[in-house]
């Protein structure tokens, strides 16, 4: 394996043709192959892909869990497994549902593990108002919603303060609400400098949140990049009308780009939609309906593969 590190380089992960092969009863599997990944300082870093395309596998095998077949592995450029006794304390990770015993209240449960770390009752009062539970810390563990179960997870993490946090699928089994307060906890995180590498199946539920991201399908990279320039280009208008023909001639005139869709027309344009209510009004026509076309992962998602999906790609409804 290559040893080589790149001092200075605003990367907080960084893997270099990582491949990790399983070998079983069917054959050998390539679970992760050749992914590079990059994880930039600071923010949120949604970490996509269906199930089963890979995503655990790389998080395990970065944390130490699982080794890799072939390729490089960085954490804070240091090269890991090899420094991993060096850099775990900048680590904080939630991969599978920590134990908790359900007699105990949440806050006793943390104060367990603050003393096995060597924190005190400051720091256990800190991380549960982080998580928002200052207020439940006095009931049971039993007692808890999915969500506070998730939350204190994530409060055991907060302990040791560290730079990197790692979250396999956070919101897994949760309700819309739960899923709305482990998102809001992200994004705060993701706002004080920790740095958070989200993995998520969930392609709406990424975007919300992350500054950036890496979609990788069957263990290969797909896309990487700033949620804003990956979905850029994709937006625009979608607005049905009567007159589909005369309505395409008046935006045409505006110097809008316009194309038919099976129910009107999609106008891709950064411009507001006022500008489309105003162009079609003064020609004389009247919208009957003007929505955003949709500008989002899943569209980026679905024109990366495209061409594949007719093979072992996964498939937009693998998302869902
Ligand atoms: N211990 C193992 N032995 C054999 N195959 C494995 C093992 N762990 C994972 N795999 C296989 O590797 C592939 C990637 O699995 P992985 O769990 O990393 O995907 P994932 O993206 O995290 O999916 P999910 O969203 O379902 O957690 C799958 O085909 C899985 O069956």
């Amino acid at each position: 394996m290559a040893t080589s590190t790149t001092p200075g380089s605003a990367t907080v992960i960084r893997t270099r043709g990582l491949r990790k092969e399983f070998s079983g009863r069917g054959g050998r599997r390539i679970a992760v192959q050749d992914l590079d990944l990059d994880v930039p300082v600071g923010g949120v870093h949604g970490f996509l892909g269906p199930n089963g395309s890979g995503k655990t596998t790389t998080i395990r095998m970065l944390l130490g869990l699982a080794a890799p077949t072939a390729g490089t592995m960085h954490l804070f450029d240091q090269e890991v497994p090899a420094s991993l006794p060096e850099v775990m304390d900048r680590v904080g990770a939630v991969v599978e549902s920590p134990k908790f015993s359900p007699t105990f209240t949440g806050r006793q449960n943390l104060r367990l593990l603050a003393g096995s770390v060597g924190k005190g009752r400051g720091d256990v009062d800190e991380a549960l108002a982080k998580v928002g539970l200052a207020e439940r810390g006095d009931d049971r563990f039993g007692g808890y919603s999915l969500g506070m179960k998730q939350r204190l997870a994530i409060a055991a993490t907060l302990l040791k303060r560290p730079q990197l946090l790692i979250l396999d699928e956070p919101t897994n089994g949760l309700d819309p609400a739960g899923i709305r307060e482990i998102r809001d906890l992200i994004k705060e995180l993701g706002a004080t400098g920790v740095t958070v590498l989200l993995s998520s199946h969930i392609l709406a539920e990424v975007q919300q949140v992350c500054d950036s991201v890496t979609i990788i399908g069957n263990g290969r990279l797909l896309a990487a990049g700033r949620v804003d320039e990956l979905v850029a280009g994709t937006g625009g208008h979608h607005v049905v009308v009567e007159d589909r023909d005369g309505a395409r001639r008046l935006l045409e005139a505006a110097e809008l780009a316009v194309s038919t869709t099976a129910d009107g027309l999609l106008v891709e344009t950064a411009r507001p939609a006022s500008d489309i209510t105003r162009v079609l009004a003064e020609g004389g026509i009247w919208l009957s309906q003007l929505s955003p076309a949709r500008a989002d992962l899943e569209s980026v998602f679905l024109e990366l593969t495209a061409d594949e999906r007719m093979g072992a790609m996964p498939r937009p409804e693998d998302f869902r």
